[in-house]
């Protein structure tokens, strides 16, 4: 090798593989989507972050990175060469030609060092852009159409959506990148190594048969015979990754839960039934892990056993013509440098078939996700239809999953100023009822004119408070307004202690009673002041006086409203002006309240 010229030689290279690289990426991945359902999963969840239509940044992105995992190859083939050089100079006693070597060694240090922190910063930023994106894209998709809650009445729902998006994203970006760069420097090392071996290589009499190129030939039957044993003895590996994914995150929910409903368990005492709820959980997590284990020690064997016995397989085979004269011990050595490259080029399928059966099991989870929250969003709703100041409900019809008649055909209509009072049994369908009128529930037929988004507030026995201050609470979901007004509601809501801690942060959800946090939830009625509130059961934890108190502020603050209640106390009738009784078997009763 002319080291004088090598950079020019070098950018040739560079410039070659580079163009062949992209080409073959290009129709590997056209064929994989083509023939491989993976292939498709992979494309499906890439196409949108690498359409230059949407940015051509993450294309240059990736043409950037794999310039440098072709860099990376050709670092290592210099490096070879050098091995080569610097042992025969020494072999020589070639003083000049030593010292000459290691001011080519300072350089390629110098470049190699250089080379790395680059390609680790590149890698790193794509990764952490990509992985932003996608994750920006799950999120949206799971917002989108109400997936989040509608997707638990879809077929085959997700299993801990929170997962995917958390950890899987990571893992399928990540991944993607190892292995799709992993193959490219195996595929192109395997070229230039190969190359590189065929050179040095000679024939060897094997049972009176004479192999020319005999090292060429044994490092291919080597490898290929160790990979289609490796790949049969680790394809177990892909569904025990799959299910150890699972059965954790079903762990972990089963953990969330307890500190959930924390209080409930400690009133019931019911610690022995969630740790024996926890460890059979865990239980499963452990055994798939000894599973893995026992698998991977049979996969890790095999790998190690292989790669030692490849240690010195090359030396065996050369000592011969080196001993004769006929090769330099340099070349010896790079003998032994290029048939490890080769060895690990060919040996990338066999060594990283557990990670790419990981991959595919993330694949796997993500498209699943998508199938999902597609599914949703084509799951049928009551046809809802914007009003300003009126409801009227036109032949609706809400069933059970079941198919069960819950409300057949229901007509009413509403206006400014008027309320509604739905009764009926426990279990009727009164909620379910409310689940419709929203929107959310899929077993429905008819429609329903309404006031929507802000401007029609929901609330549920159980208010929601999300996490941060008590103002962010009493305004949500909209933003949280500074001054006197948010102290002023929790003072007509019998809250008026709470008036001093409005911008304190806090679990409000663990801290206040029941009662309270209907109370705050009545507040946001009040600050909101929206055409219609349903109120589901919303005062239930109130006492008689306080509930009545409540409903007279809701109707003098907002006179125009149109309330629909869910209760049972007939101490409601007073504010209501009809009341919708549920019979059962999907029967109902109209009546006016005087
Ligand atoms: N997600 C669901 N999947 C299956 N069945 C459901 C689901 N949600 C509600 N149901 C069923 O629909 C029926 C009506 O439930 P709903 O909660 O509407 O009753 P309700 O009248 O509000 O009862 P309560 O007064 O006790 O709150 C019940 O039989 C319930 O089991």
């Amino acid at each position: 090798m002319d080291w004088n010229h090598e950079l020019l030689d070098s950018i040739v290279w560079l410039g070659k593989a580079f163009a062949i690289s992209m080409l073959g990426m290009t129709v590997s991945v056209a064929l994989l989507g083509i023939f491989t359902v993976w292939g498709r999963q992979f494309r499906r969840l890439t196409w949108a972050f690498f359409s230059p239509k949407r940015s051509l940044l993450p294309l240059a992105g990736l043409t950037l990175i794999v310039l440098m995992t072709l860099f990376s190859v050709r670092m290592n083939v210099l490096f070879s060469f050098w091995y080569n050089g610097f042992y025969t100079a020494m072999q020589k006693l070639d003083a000049k030609a030593f010292w000459f070597m290691l001011l080519v060694f300072a350089v390629l240090a110098a470049v190699h060092v250089t080379r790395t922190l680059f390609n680790f910063y590149l890698r790193q930023a794509f990764l952490i852009h990509w992985r932003a994106w996608l994750t920006d894209n799950l999120v949206e998709r799971w917002l989108a159409h109400q997936g989040y809650h509608r997707s638990q009445y879809v077929p085959n729902a997700p299993d801990n959506p929170d997962q995917r998006i958390q950890q899987d994203v990571e893992s399928f970006v990540s991944g993607s990148l190892n292995l799709s760069m992993g193959l490219l420097d195996a595929v192109v090392s395997l070229f230039a190594f190969t190359v590189i071996l065929w050179g040095l290589s000679g024939a060897l009499a094997l049972f009176g048969v004479e192999i020319p190129r005999a090292m060429v030939f044994l490092v291919y039957l080597y490898v290929i015979v160790a990979t289609v044993f490796a790949v049969w003895i680790g394809r177990p590996l892909i569904r025990l990754s799959f299910l150890s994914e699972q059965l954790n995150a079903n762990f972990r929910y089963a953990l969330i839960r307890l500190r959930e409903y924390g209080e409930s368990i400690a009133f019931f005492r019911g610690e022995t039934v969630e740790r024996g709820n926890l460890l059979t959980r865990f239980a499963s997590v452990i055994q798939n892990m000894w599973a893995i284990v026992y698998r991977s020690l049979k996969f890790q064997g095999f790998n190690l056993a292989i790669s030692q016995a490849a240690v010195v397989f090359p030396f065996i085979v050369q000592a011969p013509r080196l001993l004769a004269g006929k090769i330099t011990l340099g070349d010896m050595m790079q003998t032994a440098q290029a048939f490890g490259q080769v060895q690990d080029a060919l040996s990338f399928l066999r060594s990283s078939y557990d990670e790419f059966a990981g991959y595919r099991a993330v694949l796997i989870r993500l498209t699943g996700f998508l199938d999902s929250m597609d599914a949703a969003a084509l799951l049928p709703s009551a046809h809802i239809v914007p009003s300003q100041h009126s409801v009227t409900i036109e032949a609706l019809t809400v069933r059970t999953p079941a198919q069960i008649a819950l409300v057949e055909n229901l007509n009413l209509s509403l206006t400014a100023n008027t309320a509604l009072l739905i009764r009926g049994r426990s279990g009727i369908g009164k909620t379910t009822l409310l689940r419709a009128v929203a929107g959310l529930w899929p077993y429905v037929d008819g429609s329903v004119t309404r006031p929507v988004e802000q401007q029609a507030l929901f609330l549920p026995q159980k208010p929601y408070l999300p996490l941060g201050t008590l103002r962010g609470a009493l305004y949500y979901p909209a933003s949280p307004l500074m001054g006197n007004q948010a102290a002023h509601v929790l003072q007509q809501c019998h809250l008026g202690h709470l008036a001093s801690r409005l911008d304190e942060t806090a679990d409000w959800g663990s801290i206040l009673s029941l009662g309270e946090q209907q109370r705050l939830a009545i507040g946001r009625a009040l600050l909101s002041q929206p055409q219609v509130v349903f109120l589901d059961e919303a005062s239930s934890a109130m006492d008689e006086g306080l509930e009545h108190a409540m409903y007279r502020l809701l109707r003098q603050v907002l006179p125009k409203s149109i309330l629909v209640s869910v209760g049972h106390r007939s101490s409601l009738l007073e504010f209501h002006t009809q009341e919708l009784t549920l019979l059962g078997n999907g029967k109902w009763q109209l009546s006016a309240l005087v």
